[in-house]
């Protein structure tokens, strides 16, 4: 269940990143609705959830290029595709994505703790903040910030430094909280120590054969950690 479970007792933290689709947020239901929606409109074949699943964690306008490319369509229909997309995801944001076990109570327990919390997602932000509030989570963050919020997404370490830099937390001292590759390496590039959920999505690969400090089950299990429990 752990890898090095007990460095959040040895590290000193004053905040935690939390990403939010796959971490906080089931919302594989949600991306595969919207996708379905769009390609019907395009009259494109349609996509099951695993290959979704897959193609999930670098944004909307990633998704939308590697969804063509797996149904075999020309980048051509980006356009197209695009803008549907966004009206259906609009439509349907937060309809079929449920929050994950665990997480209410770790942001609870992270708060009690005295940590500032930020939201950082790939999603745009105005996907973000409205699921982010439908699922009672918006309260917990002092700030939220979308894959458009700044010039480059993660894994580019620019939006962690940037939100250290609004939290006024330095990154070492400042937790990434994600499911893949692309919050550990932006963590690794940022100087933030990174631990990831073991559930999420991380482009159909192990997530324990990414390097971060630790893997966890549940975000109460990371508050667990950090207060020094011996688990494994
Ligand atoms: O929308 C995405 O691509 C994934 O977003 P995330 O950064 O919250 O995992
Ligand atoms: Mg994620």
């Amino acid at each position: 269940m752990n890898v090095n479970a007990s460095f959040l007792s040895r590290v000193d933290v004053d905040a935690a990143i939390v990403d939010l689709d796959g971490t906080m947020v089931d919302t594989l239901g949600d991306f595969v609705a919207a996708l379905r929606a769009m390609l019907a409109d395009l009259g494109l074949p349609t996509v099951d959830a695993a290959a979704v699943g897959r193609m999930v964690g670098k944004g909307s306008e990633h998704l939308i290029h590697a969804v063509l490319h797996h149904v075999g369509a020309p980048d051509t229909r980006y356009p197209q595709a695009y803008a549907r997309y966004q009206h259906h995801y609009l439509g349907i944001n937060g309809r079929h994505a449920t929050v994950y076990d665990g997480v209410i109570a770790g942001l609870q327990a992270m708060r009690e703790r005295g940590w500032r919390l930020a939201c950082l997602t790939n999603k745009p932000t105005a996907f973000a903040r409205p699921l982010l509030a439908q699922k009672g989570l918006a309260g917990f963050f002092e700030v939220v910030f979308g894959g458009d919020a700044f010039e480059r997404k993660k894994p580019d370490p620019l939006p962690l430094l940037k939100t250290c830099e609004a939290l006024g937390t330095t990154p070492a001292r400042t937790l990434m909280v994600g499911d893949s590759s692309n919050d550990a390496q932006a963590a690794r590039a940022a100087g933030c120590p990174v631990v990831l959920v073991s559930y999420g999505y991380n482009h159909g690969q192990p997530v324990r054969q990414v390097d971060a400090d630790a893997v966890v089950d549940s975000l109460t299990e990371l508050t667990e950690l950090a207060d020094g429990a011996t688990l494994g």
